[in-house]
């Protein structure tokens, strides 16, 4: 008899040590990703969270290959295929990787679709130019959209069939990861579940999903796996409700007691300039150890942000407590 084994889940995208960084005049260095150690896998949902200015987007243009010409990245994100999106050229970037391998979810669905076309003649565009296979009514069914609501002109559609639609095109490809960087920015709370819970369905068909947002609610709602990210740096990632259940790093605790459910606590201080990590990482050894130097019981972190692994979750810089 032969064992039988279980059939290895294969990682859709690995991202080793990806670091971006700008280079400004002057000799100004902006360090926008730093280390970045991800994993996309099947059927999972990764919800990169962090506030505004830490990184995310560019994390996600490194990953489409569409940094401005001013960006030095090191590290790699490796394709299960074994590209590395950080080295492939452009050819390869705009004729393979967007819209096939990664399709992209806008951050505005409604402002994204041509006003003077219908949702069903764009939609037949981006299958003919990504020679996808399948045509205009599967996909709309399979979004959740009646067909004939792909005659509908942008303006004629609700916010929600407008999201619909614009995950129709990012699938349109046929794309087994999809990247959506703030899908809900601008939406009411109803919407914003709605749009989530969308994107959670396209990952139950094998496909990863890196949902970007600053909504921690919306994370909770639909993610498997989080990933925390402050300062460019991603501090904290595990599975979902291990993390937000029951946080390790010091940040993601701040984020959770800022929702209304967590008391409406802001956090105090600002994050730092991107400018100025290298100078702040070796004086405290960890950037989040600066912003809160005086909260009971803070021992700043010393020497370099190295990981704490357990399982499937790891932290930077701070040991779990
Ligand atoms: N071309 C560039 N040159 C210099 N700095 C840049 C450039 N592009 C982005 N940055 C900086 O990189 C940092 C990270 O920006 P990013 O847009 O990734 O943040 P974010 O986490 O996505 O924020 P938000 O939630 O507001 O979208 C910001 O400080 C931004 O000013
Ligand atoms: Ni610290």
């Amino acid at each position: 008899m032969t064992d039988v084994q279980a059939p290895e889940t294969t990682d859709l995208l690995t991202l080793h040590q990806l670091s971006v960084r700008f280079r400004l005049p002057r000799g100004v260095l902006v360090r926008a990703v730093s280390d970045a150690a991800l994993q996309l896998r099947p059927g999972r949902v990764l919800a990169l969270v962090g506030e505004s200015g830490c990184g995310k987007s560019v994390l996600a243009s490194a990953l489409l290959g569409l940094l401005p010409g001013n960006a030095e990245t090191r590290g790699s994100a490796l394709l299960d295929d074994g590209t590395d999106l950080l080295a492939a050229p452009e050819s390869v970037l705009a004729g393979q990787v967007r819209g096939r391998r990664i399709g992209l979810v806008p951050q505005s669905a409604s402002t994204h679709l041509t006003p003077v076309r219908t949702a069903r003649a764009q939609l037949v565009e981006a299958i003919e130019a990504l020679r996808g296979p399948s045509g205009p009514d599967e996909l709309a069914r399979h979004v959740g959209l009646d067909p004939a609501d792909l005659d509908r002109y942008p303006h004629e559609l609700s916010g929600g069939m407008a999201q619909r639609v614009a995950l129709a095109l990012a699938l349109a490809g046929d794309p087994r990861i999809i990247l959506a960087d703030e899908p809900t920015t601008g939406l009411d709370r109803p919407l914003v579940h709605r749009t989530v819970d969308l994107l959670a369905d396209a990952a139950t068909d094998d496909r990863a999903v890196l949902l970007i947002t600053h909504d921690l609610a919306a994370a909770r709602r639909v993610a498997t796996d989080v990933a925390v990210m402050y300062a460019s740096r991603v501090v904290e990632a595990g599975p979902a409700d291990q993390v937000l259940g029951d946080p390790w790093h010091p940040y993601t605790s701040a984020l959770l007691a800022a929702l209304p459910e967590g008391g409406f606590e802001p956090i105090p201080g600002h994050p730092p300039s991107l400018t100025e990590l290298d100078r702040i990482e070796q004086e405290w050894g960890c950037v989040y150890c600066q912003r809160r130097p005086d909260q009971p019981g803070f021992a700043p972190c010393t020497g370099d942000p190295a990981l704490l692994a357990r399982g499937e979750r790891w932290i930077a810089a701070h040991a779990p407590c």
